[in-house]
Order: structure tokens, then sequence, then C-alpha cells
């Protein structure tokens, strides 16, 4: 089982080494490799994604990410910007079906900014298409406008597009983790408006179907947003675009208590994963040892569970995280009166102690 690890820039390396210890608190054999990627890559090769780290991961069963980007590269041309590397490896690897799974842990009901019987057992899984959509159409670019409110003016443009079969096996994907979980799927599109969610919402009902034992419904992605904080446990499965699922996986982070806590596989057809938090560098908080890195490490629970075949180790891995809750022990972002605030890496030795 071979894993690369690319901790990347902000917070990444600091929540990487904590899931890194987890895993090798198992008693499995991985061979895992690290390599560079986003700001710090681009500072030692002059790229964010380097050939070599590249090639790493597709090498590998698994990818565990931390995240990439900070402030100081916003002003280098876009292809050289450290995100350019988690798009790129979304690209290259064919990583379409984003798995972002909003759980609200029982121990961590007072952490949300939501009433608590709101979202008391909250467990939503949001599937995002991950390699269309306005990320990745062409084209895209600045220009002088030549017709438009404003003609003579500079412009920007970017192109929104799914394709049929794009739409078809984010949906069959979707609908077959709703067989496993409660059987309803809510699709978000804006079809009220954009061309592209029309089609995707005729793509969605049409592949519906053959799952007939799912309920599904449509949602504009108003609304979602709306209901998610309204009534969140109204959802069980939500699949959606790429960056409708971007803004609503966020959304949905808060519904646990903090986007500390949500984790995210992201997979291609050959079950090759990208296993990263959901949340990015944080470079506000970078460098002082207190982000959570519960995120991260049940990403790698999912990397274990979908990748590599050991649905155990996930499990154990996913009760420790629960018992350290249990226990009281907090990162800043889910402290709350008469818990006990801890470090990065005091979160990560009590889950390695809980899993003994
Ligand atoms: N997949 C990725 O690598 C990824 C994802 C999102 C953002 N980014 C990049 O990260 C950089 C920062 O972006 P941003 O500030 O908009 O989003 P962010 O997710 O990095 O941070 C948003 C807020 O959440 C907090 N936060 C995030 N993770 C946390 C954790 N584990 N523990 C405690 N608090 C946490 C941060 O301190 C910040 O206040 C940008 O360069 C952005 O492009 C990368
Ligand atoms: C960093 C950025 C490219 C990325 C995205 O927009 O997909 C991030 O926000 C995420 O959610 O993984
Ligand atoms: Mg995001």
């Amino acid at each position: 089982m071979k894993i690369a690890v690319l901790p990347g820039d902000g917070i990444g390396t600091e929540i990487v080494a904590e899931a890194v210890k987890v895993l090798n608190t198992l008693d499995l054999k991985f061979e895992m490799e690290t390599a560079l990627v986003g700001g710090a890559a681009y500072d030692a090769y002059g790229h964010p994604l380097p050939e070599a780290t590249l090639k790493l991961a597709m090498d590998s069963d698994a990818v565990l990410f931390g995240a990439v980007g900070d402030w100081k590269y916003d002003k280098l041309d876009r292809p050289l910007r450290p995100e350019q590397a988690i798009l790129g490896l979304r690209k290259n690897m064919g990583l379409f079906a984003n798995f972002r799974p909003a759980i609200c842990y029982e121990q961590l009901v007072g952490a949300s900014s939501l009433k608590p019987e709101l979202i008391a057992g909250l467990d939503i899984l949001i599937i995002r298409e991950l390699t269309g959509d306005i990320y990745f159409g062409q084209p895209r670019g600045r220009r002088i406008a030549t017709d438009g409110h404003f003609p003579g003016a500079e412009e920007a443009f970017d192109t929104m597009r799914y394709s049929k079969p794009e739409i078809e096996r984010i949906a069959h994907v979707a609908f077959q983790a709703a067989r496993k979980r409660n059987k309803r799927l809510t699709s978000v599109d804006k079809a009220n408006v954009l061309e592209t969610f029309q089609l995707w919402k005729d793509v969605v009902t049409e592949v519906g179907q053959q799952y007939p034992d799912v309920a599904l419904d449509h949602m504009y992605v108003d609304n979602a947003a709306m209901q998610l904080v309204k009534e969140p446990k109204r959802f069980d499965v939500v699949v959606t675009g790429n960056m409708f699922g971007d803004i609503l996986s966020d959304e949905a982070s808060m519904l646990t208590g903090s986007i500390g806590m949500l984790p995210s596989a992201s997979l291609n057809t050959k079950n090759q994963g990208l296993y990263e938090p959901s949340h990015g560098s944080a470079p506000d908080i970078a460098g002082k040892g207190i982000a959570n890195p519960l995120a991260t490490i049940l990403s790698a629970a999912m990397m274990l569970r979908f990748s590599l075949n050991q649905e155990k180790a996930a499990q154990r891995i996913e009760a420790a995280v629960q018992k350290v809750l249990a226990q009281g022990l907090r990162t800043g972002d889910i402290y709350s009166e008469g818990t006990t605030k801890v470090s990065t890496r005091e979160m990560g030795d009590a889950v390695v102690k809980a899993l003994a």
C-alpha cells in the first residue's frame, strides 16, 4: 500500500504530521513517501505541482493531502499559484467524485453556531463533482469588451460547462451512496437560470429512473444554502456541481462545529483517491500549533476505507476521534467552556493514545 504524503502550505504541514502519526500507530504496513506541493514546491522548484510530485501521486494507491495557498502567492500568474496544484492533481488523476461528509458528533453539538436541536444527530453527505464546471471550462481569460454594458472596458470571463457523461457518472455515484444510507438524494442546481444546470437536472432525473428505491428531489442552490442552516437534517445525500459544492460544503462544515472537522475523499474510477480536509491552509493561524487536525485524521480514515480496503482500521480511527472528544479535548476552533483546550500536537497524541 503506497501513500503519497503531500502536506503543502500553512497548517497543511502541522495537520498532516498528526495524521501520519495516527497512521503509523496502526499495525499496518504502508509505504509513505512525502513530496512538496503548492507554495512550498513553488519556492523550491518554481512550480506548485512539480512533475515528480504528480508522478508520485499518480503511482500511489492514495494521496494524503494537507492544504495549499498563502496570500503571498496571490500576485503570481495563475498557473503558478499554489491552488493550481490541487486542481492539477484532481484533473490529472481524474478525481471526479468528492465526498464531504458533515457529521455532527454528539460531543460537539454545543460548538456549532446553530441551535443544538437543529444539528444533534446530523449526518449528511455532500457529493461534489470535482473535475468539471466553471472551474475547468474553457475559454476563460481577460479581454477588452466589445459588447455588454461597457464596450471598450476590461472584462473577465469563465465558462461554465458540463457534458452529459460527466453528470451521469457523478449521479450514479450519488444514487449508489444514497442507496447505502437513508435513500434520499437532493440534487442542487440553478436550472431556473443556467443552461448548464438545466442539463444537470435533466440528466440526474434520467439517471434516477434506474434507482426507484432512492427518493430524488431537486433544489435550487440559493434555497439549498438557506435550508442547510434552517433545517439541515432534512438532507441525506446532496449531489451538486463543482462550484456550488465548494460553497455548500464550507457552509455545512459549521453544522459540525468547525471547518476543522470536515474531511473529504476525492475518488477516480480506479478507486485511487486523494484525501484532504475540506478547509484550506489557514494562513491566519499557521505556525501557531493551534489548528484542528481532526478533519485530516478523519480524511486518513476515509483513505483506509475507500482506497486501502482497511474498513476496520478506518473505524478504529473514527472511534478514537470520538473518544478524545468525549474526554473533553478541544482545539481552539471547537473549544467551549468546561472543555480542555489542546494544541494540534496534543490532539494528535490523544488520538494515538485512544487507539491503544
Ligand atoms: N484544498 C486546499 O488546499 C484549499 C482549500 C481551501 C482553501 N485553500 C487556500 O487556503 C488559503 C486560505 O483560504 P481561506 O482563509 O479562505 O480558507 P481556510 O479554510 O484556509 O480558512 C478559513 C478560516 O477557517 C479557519 N480554519 C481552517 N482550517 C482550520 C483548522 N483545521 N483548525 C482551525 N481553524 C481552521 C482559518 O483559521 C480561517 O479563519 C487560500 O490560499 C486558499 O486558496 C486551499
Ligand atoms: C483551493 C481551492 C482550489 C479548492 C476548491 O475551490 O476546490 C478549495 O476551496 C477546496 O474546497 O478544496
Ligand atoms: Mg473550498
